[in-house]
């Protein structure tokens, strides 16, 4: 099974991406972990963000395979516990879908890309920075697999 993390959100800093990297390395090969970013439509004084929204939305879509389960990470989503998310993860796998996970830009994700999710997935009732939702991302997935593998990463 094939991880992806589709983002609205390009040119990140380092940290970010060692940030990622350090956590996405780790999986194995028979889950393995990818990034595809779309650049942030500009947002100019007079900007139409419903169509900006729209358009980063579309965006997104379009680059997921077909067949793919859809989770998006949403403020408002199911806050699963490190167990839930493993109970998840092992669910996906026995699936047997590749799993596209859709983090949206500065005003979130656009409402077709809401109802092409499968599952939404809430990591905190904190609004976070995009930046940090990808890194959180990649190591609750990480830490949800040691769990299923009885790896020592994740103690209880
Ligand atoms: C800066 S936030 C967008 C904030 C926007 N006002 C909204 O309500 O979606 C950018 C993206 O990060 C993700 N995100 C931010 N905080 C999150 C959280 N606590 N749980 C899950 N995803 C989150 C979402 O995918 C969101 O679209």
């Amino acid at each position: 099974m094939r991880l992806t993390l589709y983002a609205v959100g390009n040119k990140m800093p380092a940290w970010v991406t060692a940030g990622f990297n350090e956590y996405t390395r780790r999986f194995p090969r028979d889950m393995s972990f990818h990034l595809v970013e779309i650049a942030p439509g500009k947002r100019g004084k007079n900007a139409d963000i419903a169509r900006i929204l729209e358009k980063e939305g579309e965006q997104l879509l379009a680059a997921i395979p077909k067949g793919n389960r859809i989770v998006t990470l949403e403020v408002e989503g199911k806050p699963w516990t490190t167990p839930q998310l493993a109970g998840q993860l092992e669910r996906w796998q026995l699936d047997g879908r590749d799993v596209a996970l859709l983090v949206g830009g500065p005003e979130g994700l656009s409402p077709g890309c809401i109802r092409a999710s499968e599952q939404k997935w809430s990591l905190s009732p904190l609004t976070l920075p995009h930046p940090m939702v990808r890194i959180v991302v990649a190591e609750s997935l990480y830490r949800a697999w040691s769990v299923n593998n009885n790896h020592p990463y994740h103690r209880e």
